[in-house]
């Protein structure tokens, strides 16, 4: 985990001792450029941010604005053009493949907004399957609370066909959680589901954070689903724009309405 420290915030103002909040991730000055010459597109441009660990962020902003490109940098699912990218103590850039391979399979949960499960596996294999690749396996105690916490208990033998798109989200952000890793991102995980089944999802997702101290960070078009977060960090054309601390929904819509004025 991260050993970088930031603000005050968790001060243990009982004792006048400032405990640190450890930085999950961090992004310093990040770039991100597609393509070369006339044709080049700067998805990101020299964007810092940390994500604190234990926090649920939501990352919003317009189309095109560089949100799922930030997402898969940090996650180091692609490499940036310029900056650092910090996953604890780990700056991405400096690994080779094979290490960066290890280091996300260790340390980063993702999850997209296409479920994205292996189709002739059962809900608990594909839960399992990360750590299967990395030749680890979970406590077992562990493996029930998560699953427990995201009610898959009777779920468990079901392949993803037999599952409801919520169900199946749930085994997605189980599958992410299970390697306890620093941090979780999570690329519209409600986008495919329903208001109902997307506020299910949200709360699991809330009670991951308060129950197990995940860190999330998560993108998201929908005010509700930011609503859920404990911090919204507003992109516009690969800058970061603004942030809000404890959203609501009905806030973040008030702000969206603003910045498309
Ligand atoms: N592989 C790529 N090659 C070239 N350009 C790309 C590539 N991926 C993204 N872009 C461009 O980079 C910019 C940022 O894209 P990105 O997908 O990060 O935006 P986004 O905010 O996630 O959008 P959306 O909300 O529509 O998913 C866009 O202009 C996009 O066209």
């Amino acid at each position: 985990m991260a050993g970088e420290t930031s603000g005050a915030e968790g001060a243990d103002k009982g004792e006048g001792v400032v405990a640190m909040r450890e930085i999950a991730s961090r992004a310093v000055a990040i770039s991100k450029v597609y393509g070369h010459g006339e044709t080049a597109v700067r998805a990101l441009d020299e964007v810092s941010i940390e994500f604190p660990s234990g926090q649920f962020t939501a990352v919003m902003g317009p189309s095109g604005s560089g949100k799922s490109t930030l997402l898969h940098c940090m996650a180091g699912l692609d490499r940036v053009s310029s900056g650092e990218v910090w996953i604890g103590d780990t700056e991405l850039s400096r690994l080779n493949d094979r290490r960066l391979t290890m280091l996300r399979r260790k340390e980063v949960g993702f999850v997209f907004q296409a479920f994205n499960l292996i189709p002739t596996l059962t809900a608990a294999e594909n839960v399992e399957l990360p750590l299967a690749i990395a030749g680890d396996q979970a406590e077992r105690s562990w493996f029930e609370r998560v699953t427990g916490e995201f009610g898959l208990a009777k779920r468990l033998r079901h392949r993803p066909t037999e599952l409801s798109g919520g169900e199946q989200q749930r085994v997605a952000v189980a599958r992410a959680l299970l390697s306890r890793p620093t941090i979780v991102f999570a690329d519209e995980p409600t986008g495919n589901l329903d208001s109902r089944t997307s506020g299910e999802l949200l709360g699991f997702m809330r009670r991951s954070v308060d129950d197990f101290g995940q860190t999330i960070v998560m993108v998201t078009h929908d005010p509700t689903a930011a609503g859920y977060a404990d911090r919204v960090v507003f992109l516009s054309d690969g800058h970061i724009v603004d942030e809000m601390a404890e959203p609501t929904a009905e806030k973040v819509l008030e702000f969206l309405k603003r910045l498309g004025d």
